[in-house]
Formats: structure tokens, sequence, C-alpha cells
């Protein structure tokens, strides 16, 4: 893919801020989704551009996902400087004196209750699963052979949910969470914004909670939508394999200003 003329223009004044901020999302993103949740890795384009850029002066680099912190540093393997964002926000490291997501005693609770709550949707329908995170849950219906029925599922867990206090809903691609801590990706967008004083901030997602990632750019900033599908990122690219390019290209520009 040769990046677009719009987007490259976008990138040459992206790169020449002082401090950059380059943040992404997993699945869909640096990843290509699977029907095996556990068998997701970025793509080895992707790995290789984020070790790169990882390297480079006046780059921090982030990942913002909707996995659990400990899944995200497992399955991404990210770049040792990366700072990580997971569960959608609610989950941090920006280091080592980073503390870890507490529960107060009612939100263990609704976090229980959200579990059992999907755990009885997912009983009845061969296929649906339930990934248990620190801060709620996940139905899965990507191993459903019937994606309308699969579709059907979700409206079922979504309609039950409804009936759980403390419940916040986080739509995604043949999955439906509920967490029961309140977080988005524009808040740990905002969040890494201040800690690294970014000059400029880059942000590439797939999903309808990248969306608020989106929201929150500015002037300057550039975002990238991955694949099909509404979005209010200025850019797109096809597939997850051609994030690499705007990855390398970024780090190229820097490394022409250097
Ligand atoms: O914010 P992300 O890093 O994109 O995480 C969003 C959710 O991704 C995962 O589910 C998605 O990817 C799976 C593996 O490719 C796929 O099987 C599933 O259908 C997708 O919805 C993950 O399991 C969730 O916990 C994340 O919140």
């Amino acid at each position: 893919m040769a990046i677009p003329p719009e987007l490259d223009a976008a990138l040459q004044d992206f790169a020449a801020q002082q401090t950059l901020l380059v943040c992404v999302d997993f699945d869909g993103c640096v990843a290509e989704l699977v029907a095996d949740a556990a068998a997701a890795r970025p793509v080895p384009v992707n790995a290789e551009a984020l070790e790169r850029l990882a390297q480079v002066d006046g780059v921090r680099l982030a990942y913002v996902s909707g996995r659990p912190l400990q899944t995200l540093q497992e399955l991404a393997s990210p770049p040792a400087p990366a700072l990580l964002f997971g569960s959608h926000g609610a989950e941090r490291w920006l280091g080592p004196d980073s503390a870890g997501l507490e529960l107060d005693d009612e939100q263990a609770a609704e976090r229980r209750e959200v579990l059992s709550t999907l755990e009885t949707v997912a009983a009845e329908h061969e296929g649906a699963w339930v990934e248990h995170k620190p801060a709620g849950g996940a139905i899965h219906v990507r191993r459903m052979d019937d994606p309308t029925l699969g579709e059907a599922v979700l409206d079922q867990a979504r309609s039950a949910l409804a009936l759980v206090d403390g419940a916040h809903i986080k739509e995604g691609k043949q999955v439906l969470e509920a967490l029961v801590v309140q977080s988005s990706k524009g808040e740990a967008i905002e969040e890494l914004r201040e800690l690294t004083s970014a000059d400029a901030v880059f942000f590439a997602g797939d999903d309808v909670t990248d969306e608020q990632g989106f929201a929150v750019l500015r002037e300057g900033d550039v975002g990238l939508k991955v694949g099909p599908g509404e979005t209010r990122a200025d850019f797109r690219v096809p597939e997850p394999a051609n994030l690499a390019e705007v990855l390398h290209r970024i780090a190229q520009l820097r490394d022409r200003a250097s």
C-alpha cells in the first residue's frame, strides 16, 4: 500500500513536532482478529515497526487496549519502553510504580453479577463464551456458526446487563463487554498526552470503543482507522498489516529530521 498523499502530509506535520505520542489498539489493529482470542498476536511487520519506533528519540509508544493488562502484556509483547492501558482504560502500566486495579466491595459484587449474567446467557448457546476480566467480563460470539444468531445472543446479553447496577457497556466486534469501572480510551489517551507532555498524538484503532479515542484528538494529531466501518478518524488503512507502513514512515521522518 502506498501511503496516500493526504496521510503522508499529516504524518510529516506530526513528525515535525518535538515530542510525539504514538498510541495503538491491539485486536484488529496491531493483530488480526481471530476466533481464538488467546491466539491473537501482533502481525510480524507491526511488531517490527513498533520495536523500531520505540527506539526513536522523542517518541513515546503506548498500547490503549480493551484487553486486560496482563493479557495484553502476554499477547502483544510490547516493546520495553511502551506505556500500557488495558481494560479500555481501567488498568494502566505507566512504570514500575503503577498501582494495580483494585475494586471496592460494591464493584467486586457488581463484577460477580456481570460475570454470572454473561455466563447464564452463554451457557444457552453453543460457541458463545465469556472472557473474565479484572474489571468485568465480555461475551464472545465469533465462534458461533451463525453470525445472525450471534448478534441475537449479544442483544440478549445487552438486555440482561441493563438490569445489573454499575455495568458500563462496551460494544465491539462479535463481543459485548460490561465493566464496573467507568473508563474510556479517550480518557486514557488524554492521561497519556499529559504524562508524556506530547506535542502531538497518533492513534490507530479499528473498533467501536476506539472512536472515543479518535474523539479526543486535536489539530495536529493523527487518527488512523484500520479496516472498514464508520469513523471519526481522518485517515484509514484497509487492514492491520498496513499499519506497519505508517509506523515506519513516522520513524523514517524522525530519522531524517535528526
Ligand atoms: O481494544 P482492543 O485491543 O482491540 O481489544 C478489544 C477486544 O478485543 C478482543 O476481542 C476481539 O478480538 C478477538 C481476537 O481476535 C476476537 O476473537 C473477538 O471477536 C474480538 O471482539 C478481546 O478478547 C477483548 O477482551 C477486547 O476488549
